[in-house]
């Protein structure tokens, strides 16, 4: 099966403390991959390397069997677009003023690009906020807008870092249509979510990450085996191995 991203050895330090530590991964192109692990795991940490906008360490990083260095950069960025946690947005301009510079710098065709902008603007009801500044828009707005431009962007590898953070219920559903439509076009999406029922019936393949390493790779045929008697959640306790409290604190 041919890869979408292969991750050797992955070093990854904040100020000479590492966070990711000889991380192993391979992504299957054309999956929807989820990658979940609890609060400080480094899924974040993980998708910045991805996007390039991290540095790290040691061990190496291909995308689509192109090797993560300054060399490849321009030609990995062509294929990938990202929604970041938080997203990466320019205050200052309009929701549509941003798509258009952003699909500008990535060299999208312009033919029907504002037709298609204003179509998933409307999808994810933000087409009346096109001309309001981003400095403006609510927390899940935002996060739609960023979502809406990566879509536009054409990409091959969609990296979500928590996309379906502050985002009401409808829009959730929307969303997952339309990375189900992208995958089926051959998109590889890699999403981050802390909603295991959401990652649970989306993803095809699920990665557990803790303390800087990849613990259990769960494909579709282990998951029918594992979660034929447990639940994605009590998989997800097992291995991180969550610390039992059964009381909550005495003074409350
Ligand atoms: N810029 C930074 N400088 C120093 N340490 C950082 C920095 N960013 C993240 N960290 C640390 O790296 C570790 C991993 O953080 P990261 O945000 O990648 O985890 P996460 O799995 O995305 O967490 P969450 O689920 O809470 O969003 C944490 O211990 C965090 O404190």
């Amino acid at each position: 099966m041919e890869r979408a991203v292969e991750i050797n050895k992955l070093i990854k330090c904040y100020e000479e403390e590492p966070v990711l530590k000889d991380l192993e991964l391979d992504i299957p192109k054309g999956t929807i991959f989820g990658l979940i692990g609890p609060n400080g795991a480094g899924k974040s940490t993980h998708i910045g390397v991805l996007t390039g906008l991290l540095s790290f360490e040691g061990g190496d990083i291909k995308i689509h069997g192109m090797e993560l260095n300054t060399d490849n950069e321009l030609n990995i960025k062509r294929l990938t677009a990202s929604v970041l946690q938080p997203p990466l947005l320019f205050e200052q301009f309009s929701s549509l003023e941003f798509i258009e510079y952003i699909c500008e710098i990535y060299e999208v065709e312009k033919e029907g690009l504002i037709e298609k902008a204003y179509s998933l603007m409307d999808y994810f009801d933000i087409k009346d906020f096109a001309k309001i500044k981003v400095n403006k828009l609510s927390s899940g707005s935002r996060k739609k807008l960023a979502f809406v431009t990566a879509v536009l962007l054409e990409p091959k590898l969609l990296l979500l870092d928590e996309p379906f953070e502050s985002v009401d219920v409808i829009s959730i559903e929307r969303m997952k249509n339309v990375i189900r439509r992208l995958k089926n076009k051959g998109v590889t999406i890699i999403v981050t979510s802390h909603i295991l029922e959401v990652v649970e019936n989306l993803c095809d393949d699920i990665a557990i990450l803790h303390n800087g390493k990849i613990k259990a790779y769960l494909d579709s045929i282990s998951r029918k085996e594992l979660q034929k008697d447990s639940s994605l959640h009590e998989i997800f306790e097992k291995f991180v191995e969550v610390e039992k409290k059964d009381q909550i604190v005495e003074w409350l």
